[in-house]
């Protein structure tokens, strides 16, 4: 794979590809290369999240003549108790900050308003299961949580609803009035669900991500920083920015 964006700086090769770019749109368009690169040698499924982190990379994905009617979107999660029309929800945010400007030919997301919710995760993981995931984006929280999947989640679990940690209630709690707002629960893909896509980019930036990213890459594999599992696939791409990357060794 050749990148051709020159602001990136090449930092580590082991299993983890670690790049580091100068800024959150130097990174955004350094996704999109490669996302472009995966469309044309036949990626059809995108794994997709939510977050501050992606945005900048689908306004990119916006301004780029790819087209997705003919792909599929499969997201990472959703809260409990939100339907897809509620502000706050992923379903929303996803429309908002792509799906209304880039139509795919569909576009999954767990039902957070489900009544059976044992049921919407055995059918978010027989989505899953059908549509195997080409190239999977993710965005990581303080505590080093991808998706949903909090500390301590066992690695081998499939979609699953989540009790969201204070830290996360608190970190999350900046899209919403106030922190009493923040639902408790979400559906998320899990971990083993996640390992399954072919290919993982990972985005970070800012100084507010820099322990969990050297965690995930300098640490022990370990269910209490659940990114530190992706050391054991062949194949992530790591962008982070100076702030995000300044614990590194
Ligand atoms: N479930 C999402 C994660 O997928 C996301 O990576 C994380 C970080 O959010 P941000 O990108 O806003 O820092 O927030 C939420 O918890």
């Amino acid at each position: 794979m050749v990148y051709t964006n020159k602001q990136c700086q090449f930092i580590k090769e082991t299993i983890m590809k670690v790049i580091k770019v100068a800024n959150q749109l130097e990174g955004a368009k350094l996704g999109l290369e490669i996302l472009t690169e995966k469309i044309a040698a036949g990626a059809k499924t995108f794994g997709l999240a939510t977050g501050s982190t992606p945005v900048e990379f689908y306004n990119q994905i916006i301004n780029s003549d790819l087209d997705f009617t003919d792909k599929t979107s499969i997201n990472l999660d959703e809260y409990v108790g939100l339907d897809g029309s509620d502000e706050q929800s992923y379903r929303y945010f996803m429309s908002q900050h792509l799906f209304n400007e880039k139509p795919f030919k569909e576009n999954f997301l767990p039902n957070g308003k489900a009544k059976d919710l044992d049921a919407e995760v055995k059918a978010y993981d027989d989505i899953i299961a059908t549509h195997p995931i080409d190239l999977q984006i993710l965005g990581i929280g303080q505590n080093g949580h991808i998706g949903f999947n909090e500390p301590g989640t066992p690695f081998d679990v499939t979609t699953h609803v989540v009790d969201l940690t204070e830290s996360t209630i608190k970190a999350n709690s900046r899209y919403f009035e106030n922190e009493d707002e923040v639902p408790r629960q979400a559906v998320s893909m899990g971990i083993a669900s996640i390992l399954k896509s072919k290919t993982l980019i990972l985005m970070a930036w800012g100084e507010a991500k820099a322990e969990a990213i050297k965690g995930m890459i300098e640490g022990e594999v370990t269910e209490s920083l659940p990114a530190s599992v992706l050391q054991q696939h062949d194949d992530v791409i790591v962008i982070i920015d100076e702030a995000a990357a300044s614990l590194l060794n």
